[in-house]
């Protein structure tokens, strides 16, 4: 099977998820990227049995409009029953890396505000240890050198993700080859560094559920 297949079979399978518990005041929260795209085409059917959508990006907002799906804004939502999303890396405690796309400051808002997070991604995201994927980091623009020197220090090699402005008109910086022994510890920390808007790090908030699309099927795990 094709990565997209994979992809498309776990947005199948988050459909059915949460299918049983949709009424017509059930906002969802929605992710951002090309597994939360496919997850979006397959939700459009469906959508006169729910009210509506938070969206985690700008294209996200579009997409979910353009199939006729109204965008709420997450102040008027409240607390969502589902956060549905993608993954950069996914380890077995349920904890990811997000924002290869640049959206993870709206993603990591959208899943506080969430009673469960459903993680969708294809086999390729599940990781022993965090941290092949390089960790972004979005920064207000003026800090990117001040955070780029803590980063260092930090142990990682920051690369600034040129021509790259967030939903948010921020930058990202990619922290690669980086060492992520306690991920809770570290999301902590970088989000302490003056400057930095957040990370990457799904840690102290994980996924609830993950949907893992495998050769031989998808592959449900919850949080222990
Ligand atoms: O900023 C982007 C998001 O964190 C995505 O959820 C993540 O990059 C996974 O995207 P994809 O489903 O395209 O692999």
């Amino acid at each position: 099977m094709t990565q997209d297949a994979l992809k498309a079979a776990v947005a199948d399978a988050a459909v059915q998820e949460i299918s049983p518990w949709l009424d017509k005041n059930t906002v969802l929260g929605i992710g951002t990227g090309s597994t939360a795209n496919l997850f979006i085409d397959r939700l459009s059917p469906l959508r006169d049995r729910f009210r509506g959508a938070v969206a985690s990006s700008d294209a996200s907002a579009e997409r979910l409009k353009a199939l006729g799906i109204e965008v709420l804004t997450l102040n008027s939502a409240g607390i969502l029953p589902f956060y549905v999303d993608g993954a950069d890396e996914v380890n077995a405690a349920l904890q990811m890396i997000k924002g290869g796309g640049a959206a993870l400051t709206r993603e990591k808002i959208v899943a506080a505000c969430a009673e469960r997070f459903i993680c969708i991604a294809d086999g390729s995201k599940q990781v022993k240890r965090l941290g092949q994927f390089p960790l972004p980091v979005e920064v207000i623009p003026m800090a990117r050198s001040h955070v780029g020197r803590e980063l260092v220090k930090l142990g990682a090699e920051p690369v600034y993700r040129q021509g790259v402005i967030t939903d948010n008109g921020n930058q990202i910086i990619d922290c690669y080859d980086f060492t992520i022994d306690d991920p809770i510890e570290m999301e902590a920390r970088l989000n302490a560094i003056a400057g930095v808007v957040t990370n990457g790090l799904f840690a102290a908030r994980g996924a609830d559920v993950l949907l893992l699309g495998k050769e031989d099927g998808v592959a449900r795990t919850t949080r222990r």
